[in-house]
């Protein structure tokens, strides 16, 4: 149908510099992360990373992944040090994935794709909330943290095993005493640099971290990412697959390493 195109349209990242022209401005994400092009920063702390599993309220389907939200009026989940400045908190997790395992990350390293990637949302709390926050230069900060075929996370199982409640878009369900740390790699080291949302609004306020070191998922449960539903209830079924946007120009900006 009309609506079915329109649809699959406002999912193309070809087409979205039409409404949205930052689209093609000069700190867009993700990139390719280039190591032997990154510079290692000794000015660079480690991330501090802490999280509160009471703050987490649900999990959702919001047509273009899924996301676990926080309760985020208090300092209870938050990001400090590592590259930026002031108290950050955490607002929401969701992934981007592929229709195979042969893609479906945003950032790629040297040109390797992961078959998905986390992104960790904080907003900075020199803002009043994450949509002030959101339009501001140092507004937002992303942890990104690759996934790659292993063993089978039993983390990362506990989210699927929501799966059946918020298959379908706009469906959304009670989620709580989730540690969102529990899907941190055991190494922190990260790259980092400046760039956007990977998704419209495509908003220029993002400081991206993300790890060098991946976590790993079973076949089985990328197959489980793949029987979501980019549909709502009652729409022709869309599997959720490729909710990536690919990497973007990096126009001169420096990738700083937190290693050597
Ligand atoms: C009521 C809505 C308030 C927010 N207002 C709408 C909004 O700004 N949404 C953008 C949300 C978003 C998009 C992309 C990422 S990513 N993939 O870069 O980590 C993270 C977060
Ligand atoms: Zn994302």
């Amino acid at each position: 149908t009309a609506a079915t195109s329109l649809s699959r349209d406002s999912r193309r990242p070809d087409k979205w510099a039409d409404n949205f022209p930052i689209a093609n401005g000069p700190r867009q994400s993700p990139i390719d992360i280039v190591p032997g092009d990154a510079s290692y920063d000794s000015g660079l702390k480690p991330l501090n990373l802490k999280y509160d599993p009471s703050t987490c309220l649900d999990i959702l389907n919001n047509g273009h992944s899924f996301q676990v939200t926080f309760a985020d009026d208090a300092n209870s989940s938050t990001l400090t040090d590592g590259p930026i400045s002031g108290i950050y908190r955490l607002k929401q997790f969701h992934f981007h994935w592929g229709a195979c395992d042969g893609k479906g990350s945003e950032h790629t390293v040297a040109g390797t794709k992961y078959p998905a990637e986390l992104h960790l949302v904080h907003w900075n709390t020199k803002y009043a909330s994450f949509g002030e926050a959101a339009s501001k230069s140092d507004g937002l900060a992303v942890v990104g943290v690759f996934l790659k075929i292993g063993d089978k996370n039993a983390n990362l199982q506990k989210l699927l095993d929501a799966f059946d409640a918020i298959k379908a878009k706009g469906k959304q369900t009670t989620f709580d005493n989730f540690d969102p740390a529990t899907l941190l790699p055991g190494c922190l080291d990260y790259w980092t640099y400046d760039g956007s949302l990977t998704t419209p609004p495509l908003l220029e306020s993002v400081t991206w971290i993300v790890c060098k070191e991946p976590i790993s998922v079973s076949p089985e449960q990328m197959a489980k990412f793949r029987c979501l539903l980019f549909s709502a209830e009652g729409e022709a079924e869309c599997c959720m697959v490729d909710n990536y946007r690919p990497p973007q120009p990096l126009k001169g900006r420096p990738v700083r390493a937190s290693f050597k």
